[in-house]
């Protein structure tokens, strides 16, 4: 099998020799980087001991396929990207475009690529940053997490300034993710950003989850915190408009910042019974985007229907950039639980819905 001509793996993952782990590099190469993080403690793979982290891997995959009832997820290091979160009943609840989506230098498109340091095109650099287009690495030994949770799977990767990305953003910096699944099979992604530079300089960036959900029928699906909030309209030049009262539904492509929303977001996919509750912390505003069928025909790397069974709801800081002096971190949650609608019986009710935290 071909090796990723992208991807020097001895240096992506610290402390890895790549000779020690051709079959894994192998594998990985040929898009299966996935760490499938579950209850067992991924995240203690103690990468120099070569045959640890080989055999670790192997087995959580080995295991993944035995056990039944388990939550679990995927997490690419091109682009420190989630592209898959599957429910006990191992239904996928992310949505991952049907064509090829694994094409570096392109982003994935699906999943929850993170945009960084740039939204959009609101600045100087390519669409949505550069974040989604790097390879992290798995970052061994992260500094104390401060948030407690009561998750035992999780990963925690690492992006720091490339020498091209200081070309065109220059700063040093240190991204560290973590992705968590929770008792419940919640996804949790935490953001820690720290700006390290030397030379005394600040930086200012957005950010977004850009997080693609997997609904049965656009049609069919219903958002509700967003009613009565301004946002900017990306398909009117970013003119501020306010909501209506309602529910937002789809019948058309969409393209807004909700700004200043609540902490919490339901996303009710009626077809399904499933409503997705999204929770955020330290990012005020929420984007939401379905390119429609025209758009979606103007994708080349998504299908011509995927738009009916993708909806992104992004947990975003936009409006206002976040701006960290040398030394400063700022840290950015976003947490997704999936559960039968009938948990929010059309309101959004936070005790009922997070019954199981
Ligand atoms: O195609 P991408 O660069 O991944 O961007 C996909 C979409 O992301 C966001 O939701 C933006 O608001 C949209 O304007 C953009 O089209």
């Amino acid at each position: 099998m071909p090796r990723c001509p992208n991807f020097d793996f001895s240096k992506q993952i610290h402390g890895l020799k790549i000779k020690n782990f051709a079959s894994l590099s192998t594998c990985i190469c040929m898009k299966k980087i996935s760490f499938l993080v579950f209850f067992l403690s991924c995240h203690k793979l103690k990468c120099k001991k070569k045959c640890i982290y080989k055999s670790t891997l192997s087995g959580v995959i080995e295991l993944s396929k035995k056990l039944f009832r388990m939550s679990t997820n995927k997490v690419y290091l091109y682009g420190g990207q989630v592209t898959s979160w599957k429910n006990e009943y191992r239904e996928e609840l992310l949505f991952l475009s049907s064509k090829e989506t694994f094409r570096p230098p392109k982003p994935i498109r699906g999943g929850i690529p993170i945009c960084f340091p740039q939204f959009r095109n609101l600045g100087t650099l390519e669409q949505h940053g550069f974040a989604r287009t790097q390879f992290w690495s798995v970052d061994p030994d992260p500094p104390p997490f401060p948030i407690t949770t009561s998750s035992r799977a999780f990963v925690d990767l690492i992006l720091r300034n490339s020498k091209d990305d200081v070309k065109i953003w220059p700063h040093r910096y240190e991204f560290r993710l973590r992705v968590a699944l929770g008792p419940g099979g919640d996804l949790m992604l935490t953001s820690r950003i720290r700006n390290t530079n030397t030379n005394g300089k600040p930086f200012t960036f957005t950010f977004a989850y850009h997080t693609y959900l997997a609904v049965t029928d656009i049609s069919e699906v219903r958002v509700e915190g967003l009613e009565t909030l301004d946002y900017l309209d990306n398909l009117q030049n970013r003119q501020r408009f306010t909501e209506q009262g309602d529910a937002l539904t789809f019948e058309s492509e969409v393209d807004k910042v909700y700004l200043s929303t609540p902490t919490k977001i339901a996303i009710i996919d009626h077809e399904r019974k499933r409503t997705f509750v999204v929770r955020k912390d330290g990012l005020p505003d929420a984007a939401v985007w379905n390119p429609w069928d025209k758009k979606a025909k103007a994708i080349a790397d998504l299908g011509d229907d995927d738009y009916k069974h993708m909806l992104c709801v992004e947990a975003a800081c936009v409006e206002k950039p976040i701006t960290l002096k040398p030394g400063e971190e700022w840290r950015g949650r976003q947490e997704i639980s999936a559960v039968p609608s009938s948990y929010c019986s059309g309101q959004l009710d936070p005790k009922k819905i997070f019954l199981r935290y």
